[in-house]
């Protein structure tokens, strides 16, 4: 059995929890002890625990765990889990691919996840011409709440509020995602770290008109496939940032994001500038034929592992910009090393990589496996190209939003302790993360709720 250092919180709780990793911040070591957990944080300096070593953190009494997003959280874990007397884990991210939720549900494990969500800080002043007279909307959920109200005449007014509730709570962990996406798209587009390099290096001996020349974005078009909250924020920024033109594909409709760009359009027209326009695809392909910038924003799952492969890329534009913020898998990356070799104008900016996340849902098996990993975490050939930027797995790297999602992980677990119901809006977990209010009685997002048969918090009254 593997041996582990922890160290431990509240000692006397009469609950115990364990944290496979250190997090950020204390709120969350706080969120637990209030719910009267022993609270006891592995300090192995092994970056990614394997199993075992979870199994013998586990141990034979464990009613909690917070795991992270590079571990196997599959059949063996949960039953053990359920053998040491648990029935809560949260994964501490939004994405939970590498959870097998099926193997928790037959466990009657609950599997947290972190939503992070936060109103949005700011509204453009181009939106305050569309605040109707008098009212107390803000400008910008004035432009999408008429075209919510136009397009959901025959909804409840609940469903109305969600609607712009839904519009007007970003993700923090989704905006410093979306930020990341749209730093790597700029430094992919004008070859920020080759210059870089090429500076350090000491090669630089003046100014020449071919010098690491790049990709203006301004008038673009920039393609996103997976337009959910981290997709849509990321679009967003390139739209109002740089004026480019959306194209996306989705399985749903993305109302919020054509609303949005129809609305900055109408603002860039009556101030005599181009309109930006949006285009829903019904493909991807056809996003990756048009775009000039392409960013991945899907969720990892049996229809885009390896979505983008040999085939997809050669329909690309010889000199597009594929940024990839998801996950690795959603890339054939031994196919994108040979792309890259033989379009030296096609450049990527890389936050995730096939190695460590080769996961894939088997054709005879609905759940996800973890299949041998390579080393090091990127296929051969890649760390070598200059068309391609790499960061280690940084997007949500933000104090705020690390701090918020270790929060939100800690208040699962506590909650399900505790008994507490789940959140009605995992969109809308802000209450959650103010430090000088109680959290709600709830836990923030649980994402087999239904399936356990969990009740559900109705919503709190606007009133
Ligand atoms: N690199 C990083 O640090 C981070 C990565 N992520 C990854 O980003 C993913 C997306 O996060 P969110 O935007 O919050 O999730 P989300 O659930 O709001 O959006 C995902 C979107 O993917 C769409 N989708 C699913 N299957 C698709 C398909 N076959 N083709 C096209 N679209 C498809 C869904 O309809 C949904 O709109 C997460 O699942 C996670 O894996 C999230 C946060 C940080
Ligand atoms: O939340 C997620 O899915 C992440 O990848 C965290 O960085």
């Amino acid at each position: 059995m593997a041996a582990y250092s922890v160290q431990v919180f509240n000692a006397g709780g009469k609950f115990r929890v364990v944290s496979t990793k250190p997090m950020p911040g204390n709120q969350w070591i706080q969120a637990l002890v209030n719910a009267g957990c022993r609270v006891e944080v592995c300090t192995s300096q092994k970056t990614i625990l394997s199993v075992e070593d979870i199994l013998s953190l586990i141990g034979s009494r464990c009613d909690g765990v917070i795991g992270q997003l590079t571990e196997e959280w599959g059949e063996t874990l949960f039953s053990a889990l359920k053998k040491a007397g648990g029935h809560a884990f949260s994964n501490m991210a939004v994405g939970y691919n590498n959870v097998d939720v099926e193997a928790a549900n037959k466990h009657g494990i609950a599997v947290g996840n972190t939503p992070v969500t936060k109103c949005l800080s700011h509204v453009p002043s181009w939106a305050e011409s569309f605040r109707p007279a008098g009212s107390s909307i803000s400008p910008l959920n004035a432009v999408l709440h008429k075209s919510a109200l136009k397009e959901a005449e025959s909804e409840t007014s609940q469903r109305i509020e969600m609607t712009v509730d839904s519009c007007n709570l970003r993700g923090v962990l989704t905006e410093t995602t979306a930020e990341l996406a749209a730093a790597l798209t700029l430094s992919a587009a004008r070859r920020v770290v080759e210059a870089d390099d090429f500076m350090r290096a000491g090669k630089y001996d003046g100014w020449l008109p071919n010098l690491f020349v790049g990709n203006l974005l301004k008038g673009q078009t920039v393609g996103i496939i997976g337009a959910g909250r981290i997709g849509s924020a990321y679009a967003r920024m390139m739209v109002e940032g740089f004026k480019m033109n959306v194209i996306y594909y989705d399985l749903y409709q993305s109302k919020f994001l054509e609303n949005f760009v129809t609305a900055y359009g109408n603002f860039l027209k009556s101030q005599g500038e181009t309109p930006v326009t949006w285009k829903r695809a019904s493909s991807a392909e056809e996003v990756l034929r048009e775009a000039d910038v392409v960013s991945l924003h899907p969720v990892l799952d049996k229809t885009t592992y390896h979505l983008i492969n040999k085939e997809r890329l050669s329909m690309m534009k010889k000199e597009a910009v594929l940024v990839n913020a998801s996950r690795g898998p959603v890339i054939d990356e031994v196919a994108l090393v040979e792309h890259l070799k033989v379009n030296p104008m096609f450049r990527v900016g890389l936050d995730v990589f096939e190695a460590w996340e080769s996961q894939c849902l088997r054709a005879d098996s609905p759940t996800l496996v973890m299949i041998t990993q390579d080393e090091p975490y990127m296929k051969p050939g890649l760390g070598e190209l200059p068309n391609a930027v790499v960061v280690p797995h940084i997007a949500s790297a933000s104090k705020w939003t690390r701090e918020g999602m270790a929060t939100l992980a800690a208040l699962n677990v506590a909650g399900k302790l505790q008994g507490f119901p789940v959140w009605h809006n995992s969109n809308m977990v802000l209450p959650f993360l103010d430090e000088n209010s109680p959290a709600p009685k709830a836990c923030p997002s649980i994402v087999n709720a239904k399936v356990l048969g969990l009740q559900v918090a109705a919503p709190v009254s606007k009133m």
